[in-house]
């Protein structure tokens, strides 16, 4: 493709098919060019936006080299991927990123043939790799397999159960360990350090030891003429490194802002034919966008924001967030116990707990990207007589659901889980939804199971967990602001498994359980104002159920509505399990239970989601005269 003069480079390439026509020194350009087009877009949209801009100059590297979509490109977690989207024929479509109906923040199958793997989640590309690179050898093509893993999601297990068995296997699979000496927060762990020195540390004698070595894997390279970039790509080989230890073939590490550097690199690893190899690569986080580079997140993820500055669209701000509450909440009680000690994986920032851990450096823990290991590293602290509070978001608990099961409940160990981002959570979509925390932890034996209706009652729960020494408890609490309540001075101790009435009526019972608490009363004043006179409970506990409220609401009144921001098989199972069982379904009650759908809901604006699923004050009245038989509240007016 011939460069049009003033036409920006951006505007030739759609495709990878587009990229691969320009010349390789025509790609610094086009490097320069999507990186200000990812500034732009993210400017509008929000998003992660650190991680993309270091990726930049690798992402325009990889589509060049190898030949995507055939050659199989496997981004781990996808925040890193809007400059790939750009390169991907979805440039069309990228300031509709995160929004509803638009696309996605991460990789997504069934958004486009470029994305073979969706993600959201860490650390699962070297597993799916692995699995595109077997399936590739049994059905004897030949195409390449690349996975792109950060240093941040070197720490979890997937990761190293993936490098054990691929670096038993012959299969060809091209690891990128992206190393940008960033998590969300700095990275922890011995894995940090040992990267951190390994790139201090390269020196050309460890090249020479392995120069035999490589010899038989690399022949291109080490036997015919080289050119000078070449020759950089060549002095890049090195061995002795753990990941060789696994079986893996090292290369690096690289500069992976240095095009010159990455293709002749990249071109040779694509030559080779066999075995897992891996490309240490070493970047930038936020690199080329100053307030972005300067900023000690690296404007990993950011509201909408003005370019110029880097100054970030503040949120209305009436009422503090849920996690805001619980850190200050925790903190508090920390102050009086000393045996209360915290636990995060890799979100400090995320689940507020930075805050304690400037206050209490010594009681705060923060394991790295490692929700499986969180979750027993607590159950050992607790089954020594701390009391740890190990906060995780809903969506992360789940790849600990073993440890919670086997290490926790089946113990009885007073493990405090705080559960942050329960229910939906608008942007990010299905893979961070917290939809399922109320089905998985309500079914295990010896689980106390609470929801915070409002940010006081957070206060509340945390003050109840900290009391609770007989067994594991959980609280769960959504993403976002509270609802402006009146805070309380100190958390008070919660009787367990004990609900509370609101306000009282006799045909309707709402039965709420967290935060669409709020919801239920705008309901209820709409339909007294309807001539339905109705009560407002809040469960306040998952397990153990308060029964005794759920027989006096089915007893006392014609309809009962159970609603929960959580997904089938949650709360509503447990109350109706407990209807049946005691024969209250027999009478003439009409019970019916508004949760989210039995599906997975894509990413978009969180109050429309609400709308859509019907988890909303005019979703509730609905399902109301739904009961009664009637469409709307004019039909049952006439009726
Ligand atoms: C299982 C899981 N836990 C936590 C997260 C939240 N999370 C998203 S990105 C990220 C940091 C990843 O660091 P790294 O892989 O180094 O990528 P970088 O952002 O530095 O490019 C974390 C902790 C997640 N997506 N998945
Ligand atoms: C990519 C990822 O998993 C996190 O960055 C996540 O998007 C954070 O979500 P919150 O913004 O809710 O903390
Ligand atoms: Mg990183």
């Amino acid at each position: 493709m011939t460069d049009k003069p003033n036409t920006p480079l951006l505007d030739q390439v759609s495709s990878p098919a587009d990229l691969r026509k320009l010349d390789p020194a025509q790609l610094r350009q086009l490097a320069d060019e999507l990186r200000e087009e990812v500034i732009d877009t993210v400017s509008v949209t929000g998003g992660h936006l650190g991680a993309g801009l270091g990726v930049v100059e690798l992402t325009v590297a990889l589509h060049y080299i190898f030949d995507t979509p055939q050659d199989r490109l496997i981004w781990d977690v996808g925040h890193q991927c809007y400059p790939h989207k750009i390169l991907t024929e979805r440039r069309d479509r990228i300031r509709t990123l995160r929004q509803g109906g638009g696309l996605s923040g991460f990789t997504k199958r069934k958004e486009s043939g470029y994305d073979p793997f969706g993600a959201g989640h860490s650390s699962t590309s070297i597993s799916a790799g692995l699995g595109f690179a077997v399936a590739r050898d049994l059905a004897g093509s030949e195409n390449n397999v690349i996975a792109v893993i950060g240093d941040g999601s070197m720490s979890a297990g997937m990761a190293y159960e993936a490098m054990n068995n691929a670096g038993a296997q012959e299969s060809r699979l091209i690891v990128i360990l992206n190393d940008n000496e960033m998590s969300i927060a700095p990275p922890v762990g011995a894995m940090s350090s040992y990267l951190a020195r390994l790139v201090s540390s390269r020196t050309f004698l460890q090249l020479r030891d392995m120069g035999k070595q490589l010899l038989r894997r690399m022949p291109k390279i080490f036997h015919e003429p080289v050119s000078r970039a070449e020759e950089y790509a060549r002095g890049m080989w090195t061995g002795g490194t753990l990941f060789e230890e696994l079986g893996f073939y090292y290369v690096g590490p690289i500069d992976g802002h240095n095009l010159d550097h990455l293709l002749p690199v990249l071109k040779n690893v694509r030559d080779v034919k066999d075995g897992p190899i891996l490309v240490h690569v070493v970047t930038q986080k936020g690199k080329g966008y100053e307030p972005a580079e300067r900023s000690t997140d690296k404007y990993h993820g950011v509201a909408k924001f003005d370019v110029v500055t880097g100054a970030q669209v503040k949120s209305s701000g009436k009422a503090p967030s849920y996690t805001k509450v619980f850190a200050e909440a925790i903190a508090k009680e920390a102050e009086t116990d000393d045996k209360i000690v915290t636990v995060t994986a890799a979100m400090p920032a995320g689940t507020g707990l930075d805050k304690f851990a400037e206050k209490f450096p010594k009681r705060f823990f923060d394991v790295g990207i490692a929700e499986q290991h969180a979750v027993t590293f607590s159950a050992g602290l607790a089954a020594e007589g701390l009391k740890p509070f190990c906060a995780i978001y809903s969506t992360f608990l789940q790849r600990a659901y073993d440890q919670v099961v086997h290490d926790v409940a089946i113990q009885g160990l007073p493990v405090r889980f705080a559960i942050d981002r329960a229910g939906i959570v608008g942007a990010d979509g299905a893979t961070h939804a917290g939809a399922f925390d109320l089905a998985y932890l309500s079914c295990l034996p010896n689980m106390v199971v609470m929801a915070a209706a409002d940010e006081a009652d957070l206060v509340h729960m945390v003050a109840t967990a900290a009391a609770y020494n007989d067994g594991p408890i959980a609280f769960r609490y959504p993403r976002g602001e509270g609802r402006g309540v009146e805070m309380p001075e100190k958390g008070e101790v919660l009787e367990i498994g004990r609900g509370r009435v609101l306000r009282k009526g006799s045909k309707v019972a709402l039965l709420s359980i967290g935060a669409r608490l709020g919801q239920c009363l705008m309901a209820a004043d709409e339909l007294d104002a309807a001539g339905l006179s109705t009560t407002v409970a809040d469960a306040r506990f998952a397990k153990p159920l308060d029964r005794d409220l759920v027989s006096r609401l089915a007893g006392n009144h014609e309809v009962l509505i159970i609603v929960e921001e959580g997904s089938v098989g949650g709360f509503s199972a447990q109350v109706f399990d407990f209807l049946a069982d005691d024969g209250l379904l027999e009478n003439s009650l009409k019970v019916r239970s508004l949760h989210l759908p039995d599906a997975f809901l894509d990413h978009g604006n969180t109050e429309a989601i609400y709308g859509e699923v019907g988890l909303d004050a005019k979703g509730i009245v609905s399902k109301v005269f739904e009961a009664l038989g009637h469409q709307t509240v004019s039909d049952f007016r006439r009726a």
